[in-house]
């Protein structure tokens, strides 16, 4: 990982480059989001089987490194990682190959989430992690249309939420999905990273 002295921010990279940006922060190896694996929260879902996984087809939105993608596929389950950045996207397919995790497992796709056109049947389970917070504010009712579009109905979307922040009624999950979806799952206080602890919330809602 790059010193903060090459690149100032993250914002100052996305608001001089736009969306290009992401790449850049690729590039130069500035991810400070990424801890090298996958999130304590996530495998406490599936590994203490607080929440039962459908198999069919999965989608990682904004997958970055892709280690959510390659431990959420399994012989059931084809996971689909889509990130706008060429470079990351270029480097878990690298990794895919190392690992030989077949094509029927996982693939990863560069794209825009918000062009992104889901298979036929649609998405049974889709993960989302620092992806909707990476998104500008004004992005979040795009956000949720979205992801209501290439959920199937009776599909899950898992939201680890960070950071919390002093919304009044906790993050906008709620006003951006209860609409169309209903939450089932919910703990306030799930394992993390030391450097998250107390900052997330685990969830997971289910397409009407
Ligand atoms: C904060 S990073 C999180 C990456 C990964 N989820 C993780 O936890 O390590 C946000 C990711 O979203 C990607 N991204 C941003 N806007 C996107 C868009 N419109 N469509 C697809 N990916 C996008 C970025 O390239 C970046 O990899």
């Amino acid at each position: 990982m790059k010193s903060e002295q090459n690149i100032k921010s993250i914002k100052e990279v996305l608001d001089n480059e736009g969306a290009a940006g992401w790449d850049t922060l690729y590039k130069e190896e500035y991810t400070p989001w990424d801890f090298g694996e996958i999130s304590p929260a996530l495998k406490q879902l599936i590994e203490e089987k607080k929440f039962p996984l459908p198999d069919g087809r999965g989608l990682v939105p904004g997958c970055g490194n892709g280690y959510d993608v390659f431990y959420l596929s399994s012989e059931g389950r084809h996971v689909t990682g889509l990130d706008l950045s060429q470079i990351s996207i270029e480097r878990t397919q690298q990794k895919q190959k190392e690992l030989q995790i077949p094509d029927s497992h996982v693939t990863f796709q560069q794209g825009d989430f918000f062009g992104h056109i889901p298979p036929k049947e649609k998405y049974q389970v889709v993960y989302d992690y620092t992806f909707l917070c990476a998104l500008s504010p004004e992005l979040r009712p795009k956000w949720a249309s979205k992801i209501t579009e290439l959920i199937s109905s009776n599909g899950i979307l898992i939201a680890l939420m960070y950071p919390i922040g002093d919304h009044k009624d906790g993050p906008p999950y709620q006003e951006l999905l209860g609409e169309h979806f209903t939450r089932e799952y919910f703990d306030d206080n799930p394992k993390s990273f030391e450097k998250r602890k107390g900052k997330e919330y685990m969830s997971v809602w289910r397409r009407k």
